[in-house]
This record gives structure tokens, C-alpha cells and sequence, in this order.
């Protein structure tokens, strides 16, 4: 059996919201292929902070006895409860035994986002943050009835997309999947380009980081930032706006990663000009920003992602590997 759910943008492309039906009662998840945890919207959180998210009611709910769970991400967000297990259906396909972590406390990222009723993590279950035991994700449990062990992303601009689970659907991406061998040993699905471009500018120098679908931007070097925004006139740093910001109107360079030798998977300069700062302003926040303190790893987020079909191939054959395609 496989499965497809479809995902659809917040404003901006912040996020991508997926259905996921837990007992019976239907959220509205963020799929992060950067974490490993399912967690939800809870009666245990302040009321104010359950006020218009699908809530999940832990009394009527099989507590996992003893667990807990608390989670730090890249941007700074945090959350953190204790654990059930309940049945968990995402595009057909049923998770029975799935962990599912309530949320008791959440930070102010999570406290002011309206539409997030929690997220649902896609990384390597080895990133799991429940204690004392660690819990597998929805992928690790409904693996054994996929024709092949493999989700498959179709991210887009302003656009409904899809999660495919199980398969790979030709009719979502022209040309070939180019597949670049992935390194899971710290939980995420990281992978290394061995050269990348800023439109001509060829760069030989190897750029290693994560695919991730729980990250709006793409995330890098801050000189490796600064040296893209060079050749964007009118680009500046903006403490006021905390990033690289530009004219609207900017004609932004191409942004491109060499994969397996000699396969370009490039996003276009126009997924780089991520969103209006303001309403006033004719400035744009940049889709291409410095990796902040907290991570130490570059990271390719949906602005990467939307401009290709990938494949989260988890060990079709052999070792974990990611195929690209334009779409
Ligand atoms: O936490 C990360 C980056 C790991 Cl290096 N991605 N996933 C995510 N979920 C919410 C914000 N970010």
C-alpha cells in the first residue's frame, strides 16, 4: 500500500500544512524531514495557547507511561510534554501504534502561529527526542507496507503540493532523478554538493548540508551569503529586517548546486526573492540567508525544495540516498 497527502503553503511559503488524522480528530501538520518527533497541539497547553488549533484530548488518550519529550529547532523554537500512543492516518496509509507527543509548553514561535497544529517529523527516528526511550517516526512505522522505502516531495511556490509515501510518481517532475548518497549519522538527511554556482560564478568549493522541509530558506556560510548578495544591486544586511533584503524588483542570480559529478540542480531567482518585508517598503526579504549560531550545519529549505521533485530514499537500494528533479 503507498500514499499521497496533499500539503498546502501558508502565506509566503512559511510553511507547508499537511492533513494528518489522529483518533479521530484531523490536524493540520508541518512534514519536517529536519526533526523526528510528532507532536500536537494539547488540553495540556494554556488555554489561550489552544485557542483556534485542532487540540488533541489527552484524557481520552493512552499515555506512554514515564515519557517526555522536549525539542529545540534550528530557528530557535522550542516544545515539550509527555507521549501516547494512538493511530495515526496520513494519505491512507495507518500508523497504529504511532508515538504521539503532546505539547504542554510552547514557545513564542509556536505560540503566535495561528494555523500549525504541530509538526510531523521525517528525519531519522535516531533524532527522536523522547525520553527515556526513543520513538520511531510515522515513515519508520508504516515502512514495511511501502512497495519502496521512499517519501517523495512536491513543494510549490504559492501551490498546493503533495508527500508522496511508497513511490515515485513520473508524472510530478521532468527529465532524471540525479541521486546523491546521504550521510544519516547525525539523524538528518545530509548530503554534499561537490560544487556550486551563483548564476556563471562557478564556486568548486563542496557545500554540505540537510534537505529540509521544516525550514522555510535556505540557510548557509554567512561569507558564502554575502557573496551571493554582491551581485545583487541594492542588497544590503538589514539588522532592522534581520537578513539580506533588496528592491522588489531585483533581478536575483540563480542559485545552483552541483550533485554526483556533474548534475546541476539550480533554483531559479525567483523562489530567491522570498516575500515583501513590509507593506510600505519596496524591499524583499532574501530566500538565501546566514545559517544563525544555533546550527551548525547549512540548510537547503523549501525555497531549495520547491523548485525540484525529491526523493527521500531511505534505502531502495543500499544506503540512504535524495534523487532530484526539476519540476
Ligand atoms: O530544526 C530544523 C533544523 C535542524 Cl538543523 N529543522 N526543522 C524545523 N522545524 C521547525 C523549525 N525548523
Amino acid at each position: 500500500l503507498n500514499g499521497t497527502a496533499v500539503t498546502s503553503p501558508e502565506a509566503n511559503d512559511l510553511e507547508y500544512l499537511t492533513p494528518v488524522t489522529i483518533g479521530n480528530v484531523t490536524f493540520h501538520l508541518d512534514f519536517d524531514t529536519g526533526s523526528a518527533d510528532l507532536w500536537v497541539y494539547s488540553d495540556e497547553l494554556p488555554t489561550d495557547e489552544q485557542t483556534g488549533h485542532a487540540v488533541y484530548a489527552t484524557t481520552d488518550s493512552k499515555l506512554l507511561p514515564g515519557s517526555s519529550w522536549e525539542i529545540l529547532y534550528g530557528d530557535g523554537s522550542s516544545a515539550g510534554g509527555d507521549v501516547f500512543a494512538d493511530t495515526v492516518v496520513v494519505g491512507g496509509l495507518t500508523a497504529t501504534m504511532q508515538a504521539v507527543e503532546a505539547a504542554a509548553t510552547l514557545s513564542a514561535e509556536f505560540e503566535r502561529d495561528a494555523h500549525s497544529d504541530g509538526l510531523l517529523g521525517l528525519a531519522f527516528s535516531t533524532l527522536n527526542m523522547v525520553k527515556p526511550q526513543k520513538q520511531s517516526t510515522f515513515f519508520d512505522n508504516v515502512k514495511s507496507q511501502l512497495d519502496l522505502p521512499v517519501i517523495a516531495t512536491s513543494l510549490k511556490h504559492g501551490a498546493p503540493g503533495t508527500y508522496d509515501f511508497g513511490f515515485i510518481d513520473e508524472n510530478k517532475y521532468t527529465g532524471p532523478l540525479t541521486y546523491v548518497d546521504v550521510d544519516s549519522s547525525r539523524g538528518y538527511w545530509t548530503f554534499t554538493a561537490d560544487a556550486y554556482a551563483f548564476g556563471d560564478d562557478q564556486i568548486s568549493t563542496s557545500l554540505t548540508g540537510i534537505a529540509d522541509t521544516g525550514t522555510t530558506l535556505i540557510l548557509l556560510p554567512s561569507d558564502t551569503v554575502s557573496r551571493y548578495y554582491a551581485n545583487v544591486s541594492g542588497a544590503q544586511d538589514s539588522p532592522l529586517h534581520g537578513g539580506y533584503v533588496f528592491p522588489c524588483d531585483s533581478k536575483l542570480t540563480p542559485f545552483t548546486l552541483v550533485v554526483a559529478g556533474n548534475h546541476s540542480v539550480t533554483v531559479p531567482g525567483e523562489l530567491i526573492n522570498y516575500a515583501p518585508v513590509g507593506s510600505v517598503s519596496n524591499l524583499c526579504f532574501g530566500g538565501i540567508q546566514a545559517a544563525s549560531g544555533l546550527v551548525d550545519i547549512n540548510i537547503f529549505g523549501d525555497v531549495f525544495l520547491k523548485s525540484q521533485y525529491v526523493v527521500f530514499d531511505a534505502g531502495s537500494q543500499g544506503g540512504p540516498r535524495l534523487g532530484f528533479a526539476n519540476q
